[in-house]
């Protein structure tokens, strides 16, 4: 398995520049399954494992992408299936995003139930709710759902009873071809439903009021592709303004949106921590004692779910008692655990965690069950004595990229320690003995070789 290997203890300094929001960029990919002429290039994708696979899921629907440095270029112009394959659908719950695009198009779709995940059960009630109000028939088959709509979609008024942002995102792809007008009401106001209105609208839709509780959508003859940059991510740069804090740090975060952030900065500047909004970023300047505060989590633009994890790791380090609730996700309090195993002091009580602050944190191994769990657990290794391993890093590498040397290069001293499995795959593709490739890696840096031979790759290659 591999490993992130962290040794606590660094004062992060210095200037981490964040990339393009995982969460703008999976529904952006989605949606450009709506242009029925010309090619949509989008700029400023990371290379994450969840954009890897969306773009699987396109390619067997007939997309042809091509990517080069940030870029993709995608042609929907003629697709060849409406059907979403379950091995592709069951490992990343954003491919259900391509159900409102593939009703629009082709009147007719097969997609996998997502199932539920680490952080709760997940249902998908209120995306069908919408499609069903817009004429479709859905059916249920053994784990997939049918849907097919009888000439159009046409458009309707649809209440969410949950301000889903995969819904109003859904529904916004589908309405975007509809006959007629489609409003959601009490939609979901997150700033990557407003960069998914901005792509489709430059793709000739028209929807208004992004961003609010109301989003009207006019439908249009047809789509077009476009040139898009995707806006950065804001919990990216959450992340590290909390690993520049937890650490007592300077960081300047290139790319960071204030007006994205507003809460996160809130709870900083609340426990003590400087912050300066820069045109360009945001400067985190953080010195110790931090005081506790309490957070509740709720749909945008309260505190955002994906930053408890990692807030409550820095809550570890405050003075005092400070409670964290989570509204958003009914299980999403699996860090926990891990972080206890680390020393930290930590009751839960059902959907309320209560956090003594001060314990002394040591270096453990430890699992990442969910990506923002995973970054949680680095940020608490930055600062735990000794040396702590992090497995289960396919989940933070679903959402972060580069999160191993965008760490170090701000003076963390943290390694990568691939499963002897990368070694003898990277062997092969380099045509090298495996013994080989350990040394190149350890000149790359990306583990030390004591780090690897721990992990017994040593073993594995005899
Ligand atoms: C790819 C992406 O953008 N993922 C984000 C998106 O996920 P996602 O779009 O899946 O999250 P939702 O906003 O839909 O979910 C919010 C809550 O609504 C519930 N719900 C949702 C849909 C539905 O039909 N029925 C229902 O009950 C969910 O179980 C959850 O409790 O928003 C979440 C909430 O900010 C973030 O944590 C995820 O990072
Ligand atoms: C929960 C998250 O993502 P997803 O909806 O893709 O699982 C997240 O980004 O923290």
């Amino acid at each position: 398995m591999s490993k992130i290997i962290v040794r606590g203890g660094r004062t992060l300094q210095g200037t981490v520049r964040v990339h393009g929001a995982k969460n703008s960029v999976l529904p952006i990919l989605a949606a450009a399954l709506l242009a029925e002429e010309g090619s949509s290039v989008i700029h400023d994708v990371p290379a994450l494992d969840d954009v890897k696979n969306i773009l699987q899921v396109l390619a067997a629907l007939g997309v042809h992408a091509q990517q080069s440095d940030g870029s993709v270029r995608l042609q929907a112009e003629s697709l060849i299936s409406y059907e979403a394959p379950y091995e592709l659908v069951r490992k990343m719950r954003a491919s259900f995003l391509v159900m409102g695009p593939l009703l629009a198009r082709l009147g007719k779709v097969r997609i996998s139930l997502p199932g539920g995940c680490a952080i709760g059960t997940r249902p998908i009630d209120q995306h069908l709710k919408g499609f069903e109000a817009m004429g479709a028939e859905i059916g249920f088959g053994q784990g997939t759902i049918e849907a097919s709509v009888n000439g159009k979609l046409r458009g309707a008024r649809i209440y969410l009873d949950i301000a889903s942002v995969g819904a109003t995102e859904n529904i916004m792809m589908a309405a975007a071809t509809a006959e007629g007008t489609t409003i959601i009401e009490n939609a979901a106001k997150e700033p990557e439903i407003v960069d998914l209105a901005n792509f489709l609208n430059a793709m000739g839709a028209i929807v208004r009021g992004a961003g609010t509780g109301v989003i009207r959508i006019e439908g249009v003859e047809k789509l077009r592709g476009v040139e898009h940059h995707v806006i950065p991510d804001r919990v990216e740069a959450g992340t590290y303004m909390i690993a520049a804090a937890i650490t007592g740090g300077d960081v300047y975060v290139e790319g960071a949106i204030r007006d994205h952030l507003g809460p996160v900065v809130a709870k900083l500047e609340e426990m003590g921590v400087q912050i300066e909004c820069e045109e360009n970023g945001i400067r985190v300047i953080a010195k110790h004692p931090l005081k506790a505060v309490d957070v509740k989590t709720l749909p945008y633009p309260g505190y955002p779910t994906d930053m408890q994890a990692q807030m409550m790791a820095l809550l570890l380090v405050a003075d005092g008692t400070s409670i964290v609730t989570e509204t958003v996700f009914e299980n999403r309090f699996m860090h926990v655990e891990e972080l206890v195993k680390m020393g930290a002091e930590i009751k839960v009580d059902g959907r309320t965690a209560i956090i003594t602050g001060g314990a002394k944190l040591s270096g453990a191994s430890v699992c990442a069950t969910d990506l923002r769990a995973g970054a949680a657990l680095i940020c608490a290794a930055l600062v735990a004595d000794g040396s702590t391993e992090v497995g289960g890093i396919h989940h933070i590498e679903r959402g972060y990229m580069d999160l191993v040397s965008k760490l170090a290069a701000i003076g963390a001293d943290i390694y990568r320690a691939p499963s002897p499995e990368e070694v003898l795959e990277e062997a092969e593709k380099a045509s090298l003995q495996p013994e080989n490739l350990l040394q190149q890696l350890e000149q790359r840096a990306s583990a030390p070789a004591e780090v690897i031979r721990s992990m017994k790759v040593q073993p594995t290659l005899a």
